[in-house]
C-alpha cells in the first residue's frame, strides 16, 4: 500500500560511511562506518572531540563533501552517486547552512542576504513567510543594513533567516554558537529550537555546547570516526558526564 505510516521516509539516512583524507602512511581515517538517521521535526545535536570527525560527517550528509565509501539519501534520494550539477541543485531544493562564521555576502543587505537562496534558484519569496520569518528573528527593523553594520548575534540571525526562507528539508548548523558570547549563543539557540517547533524545521547541529545539546531532542556522539553514544532529549546531567568522559572542553 502506498503513502502508509509504514512509508514515512526519514529526513537524512546515512549508511555505512567512511571518509579517508589522503592516502598510504599518512591517510587519516575521519570516518570509520557511521550510521546516522533523522527524522523529520528534531533537532539533533552532533557532539565529539576536536578531529572526531563532527565537520567531516556534517559536509558529506549535506552534499559538500563526498564519502570515500558508503550511502546518503537526503529525502529518499541517493546523493553520493549524483553529479555536480544535480547535487548543487538537490542542496539548493532541500538543505539549509548555518556556519560559526556567519559567511554573509558583506556587499547585500541583511534582506537581500536572507533571499539569496531564493534569488538563485529564481523563486519568489512568499511575503507572508517572510514577513513573519524576518520578525521571529528580531530583524523587521534591521532589514536594510549590511553585515558590517549588524551584531555578531544579529549577523547569525540573519544566517538563520536565510537557512529557513526556502523552508528546506534540512538545516545543517556547524557550530552556530561557536563566535557568539554566551547572552547571544542563548539567543541564538532559542532561536533554533523554535524554529524546529514552530515549522518543525528539521535541524543538524554540530557543538561543542552543553547548552544546545541540551536543547536537542536527540545528541550523537562521535570519537574517533565512530558514533560511540547516543541520548535523548534534554538530559542534561548524562550529556555533561558523557563530555566529563569523552574530555570535550
Ligand atoms: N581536508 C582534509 N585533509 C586531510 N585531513 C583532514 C581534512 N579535513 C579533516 N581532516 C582530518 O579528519 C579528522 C576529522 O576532522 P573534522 O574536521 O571532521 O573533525 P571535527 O570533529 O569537526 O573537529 P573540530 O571540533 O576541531 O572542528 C581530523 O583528524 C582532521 O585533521
Amino acid at each position: 500500500m502506498e503513502g502508509t505510516v509504514s512509508d514515512v521516509i526519514e529526513v537524512v539516512d546515512a549508511k555505512d560511511l567512511v571518509r579517508v583524507y589522503g592516502e598510504g602512511d599518512t591517510a587519516v581515517h575521519a570516518l570509520r562506518g557511521v550510521g546516522v538517521r533523522i527524522e523529520p521535526g528534531q533537532l539533533t545535536a552532533v557532539m565529539g572531540p576536536s578531529g572526531s570527525g563532527k565537520s567531516t560527517l556534517m559536509h558529506i550528509l549535506a552534499g559538500l563533501d563526498r564519502p570515500t565509501s558508503g550511502s546518503v539519501k537526503i529525502d529518499g534520494i541517493e546523493i553520493t552517486t549524483l553529479g555536480d550539477d544535480a547535487l548543487t541543485k538537490l542542496r539548493r531544493q532541500h538543505i539549509g547552512f548555518i556556519f560559526q562564521f556567519f559567511n554573509l555576502l558583506p556587499m547585500l543587505t541583511a534582506r537581500d542576504n536572507i533571499l539569496l537562496p531564493l534569488t538563485i534558484a529564481g523563486a519568489k519569496p512568499d511575503p507572508e513567510f517572510f514577513d513573519e520569518l524576518v520578525s521571529r528573528v528580531g530583524l523587521a527593523d534591521r532589514l536594510e543594513h549590511r553585515p558590517a553594520e549588524l551584531s555578531g548575534g544579529q549577523q547569525q540571525r540573519v544566517a538563520i533567516a536565510r537557512a529557513l526562507v526556502s523552508r528546506p528539508t534540512v538545516v545543517f548548523a556547524d557550530e552556530p554558537t561557536g563566535n557568539l558570547d554566551s547572552r547571544t549563543s542563548g539567543e541564538i539557540l532559542t532561536l533554533m529550537r523554535s524554529s524546529v517547533e514552530e515549522y518543525g524545521q528539521t535541524t543538524v547541529m554540530v557543538t561543542h555546547d552543553a547548552k544546545a545539546a541540551a536543547m536537542a531532542d536527540r545528541v550523537l556522539y562521535l570519537a574517533d570516526g565512530e558514533i560511540v553514544k547516543e541520548t535523548g532529549r534534554s538530559n542534561q546531567h548524562e550529556i555533561l558526564q558523557i563530555i566529563d568522559t569523552l574530555d570535550l572542553q
